[in-house]
C-alpha cells in the first residue's frame, strides 16, 4: 500500500481518535453529573419531603411530593444509564474506531460519499457521522457486494449505490497496522489474518470479516423461519450471534435481549459464546439447553442427561420407539388425546382436608364435565377451580362449628391469640362472637393448603394422566407404520411407568408430558418472546421443535444446523427437515446454505469431509496447514505414549489441544492413563463444567459447537467406531480441529476412514 494512503488514513484516524477522546471527557463529566444529581435528589428526598399523614390533604401533598421526587430520580437515573452506555461505546471505539471504509455514489446525489464503519456509531455534530455502526443500513454494502452497483435495504425500501472503494484496516491502539483495498466481498487477506488466530476458551465476534452469505443471515427480518444449513465451521454460530446484535440494534426500543432466546447444545457451549454480545456492546440473550428448559419445570424428576441420551439403548425396538416419539405424528397424537379429554378420561386426585376428602375424584370429575362443550381444556379447568374454591368457602362455616375448631380455639395460648387478632379491634358483643371470630381465622388458615392445592392444579393427576395417554397410543397411532407391535409398545409403557415411580424420565417423555400438561391447563406459551434461535438443530426431534413452537407462539425462529453432524446417530435428521417444512408457512421460510468452512485448514477440511458419504459440497477455505496424521498402535499403552508425544509437539508449537473420546468412559480411560504418566489434563465429564486452559479431554457429545487448535481423536479403532451411523459423529469430532488433527487407534483403524483418500493424510 502506498505510503501516501497510509499517511492519509493515519492522519484521519488521529483526528477521529482526538474527537472520540474529547467526547470521552464530556461523557465522563455527564456520568459524574448524573451521579451527583441522583445523590442530591436522594438527599433532598429525606430533607425536603415531609411526611404529613395526619390529614387527608397532608397525605395527598406527601404523596405528590414523593412522586415528584421519584420521577426526578428516575429521569436522572435514565440519563446516568444513557451517559454511561455512551461512555462504554466511546471507550471501545477509542482503541479501534473502525475497521473499514467505503466510498460510494448514491443515485441522485451530487458528490461521492466516504464512510467509516466500526463497532458503534459516532458523530461530532448530530448530522455528521465520523463512524457508522456496522449494523446501519448503509454498512451492509461493505459486507454484501463487490465494487460497482450494489443495493441495500433501508427501513424505507431498497437503495442503490455505486461502490468505488472498499478499504479495510487493522488498527491497534490508535495506529493503523495494515490496510487492504479489496474488491472481494471481504478480502481474503483480512479473513486469513482473522482465522490465523489461535483458539480461545471464548468465541470472538467476527464483525470486521462477515461474509456475504452470513450477512444475509444476520440481516434477515422477513422470515418467520430462517433455516441455515451449513458445514462444520462455516460460521453458523458466529453468524447468529451477530444476528442477535443486529436485531437488538435494528429494533432498538422495541426489542430487548430478554425477548431473544437461544437454545444451544450444552452448557459448555453457552459458556463458550457468552462474550460475543458483550464485546459488541449488547446484553446477552437468554440462553438455555433443551434439557434445562424442560428440567426446570419438573424439578422432582431426574430427566435423562445428555450422556444418558447419547449412550442410550440401540436395540432395534428402542430405536423404532424413539423414532415414533420424535415424530410430529406423536406430537399430534398428544394434541388429539388432549382434545378427547374435553369429553372423558380426565384423571383427578382427591382434595383432602384433615385426612378426609374435601372433594373426592368423583366429585371433581362431575364438576369438570358439568360445563357445556364450549368450555375447552383451559377454561374448563378454570371453571372447575372456581367451583372448588366456592365450595371451599362454603365449607368454612361448617368447619367453624366443628369439634376440632372448638378444641383448637381452646388451646390457643397468648402468643397465638395476639397473632390471630392482628391489628383488628378486639371488642366483641359476647364470647360466642369472639369464639366464632377466632375459629373462623383458624379454619381459614387450616384450609389454606387446600386452597393452594386448588390454585396450583394439584387435584390433577398428571402422572396417571400421562400413563393413560401412553396406554392410549395404540388407539391414536398406527404402530405398524413405525414397525412396532402393540406388545413392543406395552413393554415400553411398563418400563416408563417403572421409571416414573423412581422419579426417572427420558427427555422424550419429558417433552410429551409437559406438552400434555400445558394443553390441560390451557397454557398459551410465552407470547413475549420475539426471536428463538436453535443451534445444532439436527440434534432436536421434530416433537421438540413443535413443542418449542407451541411455547413461543409469536416468535420468529432461526434454526441452524448441519445435517451431517447428527450425533444421536439413531435419530434420522432428514426426516426432521421434511417435518419441519410442514410446521412453518412456506412463503415465510428461507433456507440459506453455507458451504465454505472457515474453522479448519484446507488439509483438515478436505480430510474430514471425506469421512462423509455426501460431503462433496463442503468447500475448504484456502488456508494452508499440515496433513492430518493417522496413527495405529499395537497396544493401548503404545497409543497412550503416542498421545503423550503429540501433546509435547503441540505444546512446543503453541497449539492448545483437546483430546476427544467417544464416550465418558473412553475419556476417563485416557485421562487416567495420562495422569498416571504424569501429564496434566482436565477431564470434562459433564456439561456443567467450564472449558479450562491447557489440555482438555472431552467426550464427543460435549465437543459440539466448540473448536480447538489441535485435536487428538482418542481411540478411533475399529472396535469403537463400526456402525455406519457413527460416520457423522466421527465427522463432528474431527471437524473440531483448526490447525492440527491427529487420529489415534489401537490394532485396527475404524473402517469409517476407509473412504478417505490416502493422499489426504499421513501415517506413522
Ligand atoms: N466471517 C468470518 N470471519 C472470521 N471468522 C469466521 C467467520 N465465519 C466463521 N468464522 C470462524 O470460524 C470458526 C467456526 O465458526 P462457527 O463455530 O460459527 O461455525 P459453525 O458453523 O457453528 O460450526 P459447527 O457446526 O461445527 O459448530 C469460528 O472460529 C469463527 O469465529
Amino acid at each position: 500500500m502506498a505510503d501516501s494512503i497510509q499517511k492519509y488514513e493515519q492522519t484521519h484516524l488521529n483526528e477521529v481518535v482526538a474527537k472520540i477522546q474529547q467526547a470521552i471527557q464530556k461523557a465522563t463529566k455527564d456520568v459524574k453529573t448524573a451521579e451527583t444529581d441522583s445523590k442530591a435528589i436522594d438527599k433532598n428526598f429525606s430533607n425536603e419531603v415531609r411526611m404529613n399523614t395526619s390529614t387527608y390533604s397532608g397525605m395527598m401533598d406527601t404523596a405528590i411530593s414523593v412522586r415528584q421526587q421519584q420521577q426526578l430520580l428516575n429521569e436522572r437515573q435514565n440519563s446516568w444509564r444513557h451517559a454511561s452506555q455512551q461512555l462504554d461505546v466511546l471507550k471501545r471505539l477509542e482503541k479501534r474506531p473502525y475497521f473499514a471504509r467505503i466510498d460510494f455514489h448514491e443515485a441522485g446525489e451530487k458528490n461521492d460519499e466516504t464512510i467509516y464503519i466500526g463497532l458503534g456509531s459516532f458523530s461530532d455534530t448530530p448530522e455528521h457521522f465520523l463512524i457508522y455502526d456496522w449494523r446501519a443500513p448503509i454498512s451492509s454494502v461493505y459486507y454484501d457486494g463487490k465494487l460497482g452497483n450494489v443495493s441495500y435495504e433501508t427501513p424505507d425500501g431498497t437503495q442503490e449505490v455505486d461502490v468505488k472503494l472498499k478499504r479495510q484496516f487493522t488498527i491497534e491502539d490508535g495506529t493503523i497496522v495494515t490496510i487492504f483495498d479489496t474488491d472481494e466481498t471481504i478480502g481474503d487477506q483480512m479473513l486469513l489474518q482473522a482465522l490465523g488466530n489461535s483458539s480461545d476458551t471464548k468465541m470472538k465476534s467476527i464483525v470486521s470479516t462477515i461474509q456475504k452469505e452470513q450477512n444475509q443471515i444476520i440481516r434477515d427480518t422477513h422470515s418467520d423461519l430462517l433455516f441455515v444449513q451449513g458445514a462444520a465451521g462455516s460460521g453458523k454460530t458466529a453468524a447468529i450471534l451477530q444476528r442477535v446484535a443486529y436485531l437488538l440494534y435494528r429494533y432498538r426500543g422495541h426489542l430487548t435481549a430478554s425477548q431473544v432466546i437461544m437454545f444451544s447444545p450444552n452448557q459448555i457451549f453457552n459458556d463458550y459464546v457468552d462474550q460475543v454480545l458483550p464485546e459488541l456492546g449488547e446484553h446477552n440473550m437468554v440462553q438455555m439447553t433443551y434439557y434445562q428448559f424442560t428440567k426446570r419445570r419438573i424439578p422432582n424428576m431426574d430427566v435423562e442427561t445428555l450422556q444418558q441420551r447419547f449412550e442410550g439403548k440401540t436395540d432395534p425396538v428402542s430405536k423404532k420407539i424413539r423414532q415414533l416419539e420424535n415424530s410430529l405424528t406423536y406430537f399430534k397424537a398428544v394434541t388429539k388425546y388432549a382434545k378427547h379429554l374435553e369429553t372423558a378420561d380426565m384423571k383427578f386426585r382427591n382434595l383432602v382436608f384433615r385426612e378426609k376428602p374435601l372433594a373426592d375424584q368423583e366429585r371433581i370429575r362431575e364438576i369438570y364435565y358439568s360445563f357445556n362443550e364450549n368450555y375447552h381444556l383451559g377454561n374448563r379447568l378454570d371453571a372447575t377451580k372456581e367451583t372448588l374454591l366456592k365450595s371451599l368457602n362454603h365449607r368454612i362455616g361448617g368447619e367453624v362449628r366443628s369439634k376440632w375448631a372448638e378444641k383448637a380455639v381452646q388451646s390457643l395460648n397468648h402468643e397465638d391469640l395476639e397473632k390471630l387478632y392482628g391489628g383488628e379491634p378486639r371488642e366483641f358483643d359476647d364470647s360466642d362472637k369472639e369464639f366464632k371470630f377466632l375459629a373462623r381465622k383458624l379454619v381459614i388458615k387450616a384450609l389454606q393448603p387446600v386452597r393452594n392445592a386448588i390454585v396450583h392444579n394439584r387435584f390433577l393427576n398428571i402422572n396417571a394422566q400421562y400413563v393413560h395417554f401412553l396406554r392410549s397410543v395404540p388407539h391414536l397411532i398406527h404402530l405398524e407404520k413405525f414397525g412396532l407391535t402393540e406388545a413392543d409398545w406395552q413393554g415400553y409403557v411398563e418400563e416408563t411407568i417403572a421409571g416414573l415411580k423412581n422419579h426417572q424420565i427420558s427427555l422424550n417423555n419429558t417433552s410429551a408430558y409437559l406438552y400434555l400438561y400445558d394443553l390441560i391447563v390451557g397454557k398459551k406459551g410465552e407470547r413475549d418472546m420475539r426471536y428463538v434461535f436453535i443451534d445444532e438443530i439436527q440434534d432436536y426431534t421434530a416433537f421438540q421443535l413443535a413443542y418449542l413452537k407451541f411455547n413461543y407462539p409469536r416468535a420468529k425462529f432461526t434454526l441452524l444446523g448441519d445435517l451431517n453432524q447428527s450425533i444421536y446417530s439413531n435419530e434420522n435428521s432428514t426426516t426432521l427437515l421434511a417435518e419441519l417444512s410442514t410446521m412453518f408457512d412456506k412463503d415465510k421460510t428461507r433456507v440459506i446454505q453455507l458451504e465454505k468452512s472457515y474453522r479448519s485448514t484446507q488439509q483438515i477440511t478436505d480430510f474430514t469431509k471425506e469421512i462423509l458419504k455426501n460431503g462433496e459440497a463442503i468447500e475448504a477455505f484456502q488456508r494452508e496447514g499440515e496433513l492430518p496424521v493417522i496413527s495405529v498402535q499395537a497396544t493401548t499403552d503404545a497409543a497412550v505414549k503416542r498421545v503423550q508425544r503429540q501433546l509435547v509437539q503441540n505444546q512446543n508449537d503453541g497449539e492448545s489441544t483437546a483430546i476427544i473420546g467417544k464416550s465418558v468412559a473412553a475419556c476417563v480411560q485416557i485421562t487416567d492413563a495420562l495422569r498416571a504418566a504424569g501429564e496434566k489434563v482436565t477431564l470434562i465429564r459433564t456439561e456443567n463444567q467450564r472449558l479450562a486452559e491447557g489440555v482438555v479431554v472431552v467426550p464427543s457429545f460435549l465437543a459440539k459447537g466448540l473448536e480447538f487448535d489441535a485435536v487428538i481423536v482418542w481411540d478411533a479403532s475399529e472396535k469403537t467406531y463400526q456402525d455406519e451411523d457413527e460416520r457423522q459423529l466421527l465427522y463432528t469430532i474431527c471437524s473440531r480441529a483448526m490447525h492440527r488433527l491427529t487420529v489415534i487407534a489401537t490394532k485396527q483403524m475404524s473402517p469409517l476412514f476407509d473412504r478417505v483418500n490416502s493422499k489426504l493424510y499421513t501415517t506413522d
